[in-house]
């Protein structure tokens, strides 16, 4: 008998990871904000509005009702990011294992998910699940690997692993919750980066210099925050900043790349239905960056674009800059 597992938020990530752990037969309530969401699924066995690609599997439940979680002992929690403390302070307090998925930073705080969590929900133990994971695509059954970083360490990944872990959905142990939380909202910053250039028509080489110089910026942002190198240089980092600087799947990158192509900021993201974890993380992760003395001059950039300066400016400003060593350890005081 396979227990039973909880899902927080029916956006297209938490409806892909429902249908995933649904993919064995296991019974998954998933939580959804909208009530049309928890009619259609229940109903229709779909998600038109967040996942219209996935024919449901008839062992995930959706409720509009927190409190059907009580008594589940494993919960994913995949809100957007700026809403992850406003809904766990909603569920009943009991030990359980809280696996959080979203990407972000949280505005006002710059606590990390994994901070926001533990204040929220103090009685569970966290876990994070995070890299190059496309919804549609694990929804699908594709084939896809992740990080699963344990605060609880082998313990916590001996229980959780078996219930996560699918044929086609491989998760990779990690103890660094930090490091798992950092690549995963950084690299939504560096995406929309990546998509300003595509937008723009700056080229391919132009890309692969972002991905590289934006991955500098990730690893000496972490580096400050006791993350481990080996982490990012993993699934949740370098991993999903490849997936994600690189398609027009990922909401990030397009968003950037509309805005490359010289729509407005605040229009886009008046228009959106759907979260672009990027745009909420950048300023917050500039005043961070700022505060903290770390070189990031590309989240600089996007955060300035956001504001409604000229892409094209501000790629001026950036190739401007003067040289300098690529490594960071011969020059760690210059951008
Ligand atoms: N879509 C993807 O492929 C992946 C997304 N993620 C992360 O998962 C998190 C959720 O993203 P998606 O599922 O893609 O979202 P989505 O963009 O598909 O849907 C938006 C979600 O926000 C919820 N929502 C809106 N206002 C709310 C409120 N006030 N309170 C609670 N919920 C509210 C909606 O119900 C819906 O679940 C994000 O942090 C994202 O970065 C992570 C990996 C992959
Ligand atoms: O996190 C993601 C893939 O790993 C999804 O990226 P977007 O939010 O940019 O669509």
């Amino acid at each position: 008998m396979t227990s039973q597992v909880g899902v927080i938020g029916a956006g297209a990530w938490g409806t892909a990871l429902a249908q995933m752990l649904a993919s064995d037969g296991r019974e998954v309530t998933l939580w959804a904000y909208e009530a049309e969401v928890v009619k259609a699924i229940n109903e229709t066995r779909r998600n038109p509005r967040y996942l219209p690609s996935a024919e449901l599997h008839d062992t995930i439940r959706a409720t509009g009702t927190l409190s059907d979680l009580a008594g589940i002992d494993t919960v994913l929690s995949v809100t957007p990011a700026q809403v992850l403390g406003n809904v766990l302070v909603q569920l009943a307090e009991q030990p359980r294992d809280l696996v959080l998925c979203s990407k972000g930073i949280e505005a006002g705080t710059g606590r990390l998910m994994n901070e926001v969590a533990r204040h929220a929900a103090p009685g569970a133990q966290i876990a994070v699940l995070s890299g190059p994971t496309f919804a549609h695509e694990v929804a699908a059954g594709l084939p896809t690997a992740v990080t699963l970083a344990c605060e609880g360490g082998r313990a916590q990944w001996e229980r959780l692993s078996p219930v996560i872990a699918r044929p086609t959905f491989r998760p990779y142990y990690s103890d660094d919750v930090t490091g798992a939380e950092i690549g995963g909202s950084i690299k939504n910053v560096l995406a929309i980066a990546c998509g300003v250039v595509e937008g723009l028509g700056l080229g391919q080489n132009a890309r692969a210099a972002l991905i590289a110089r934006g991955y500098a910026e990730m690893l000496r942002f972490g580096e400050s925050l006791g993350a481990e190198a080996e982490t990012l240089a993993g699934l949740c980092g370098l991993g999903d900043l490849v997936l994600t600087c690189s398609s027009t799947s990922s909401r990030n990158f397009s968003l950037g790349k509309a805005l490359g192509e010289g729509a407005s900021a605040a229009e886009l993201m008046a228009d959106r239905t759907t979260v672009a974890e990027g745009a909420h993380t950048a300023p917050v992760l500039a005043e961070l960056a700022q505060k903290r003395s770390i070189a990031m001059p590309i989240v600089i950039a996007v955060n300035a674009i956001l504001a409604g300066a000229s892409p094209r400016r501000v790629v001026a400003d950036l190739l401007a800059r003067p040289l300098r060593a690529e490594a960071h350890s011969d020059q760690p005081d210059i951008a």
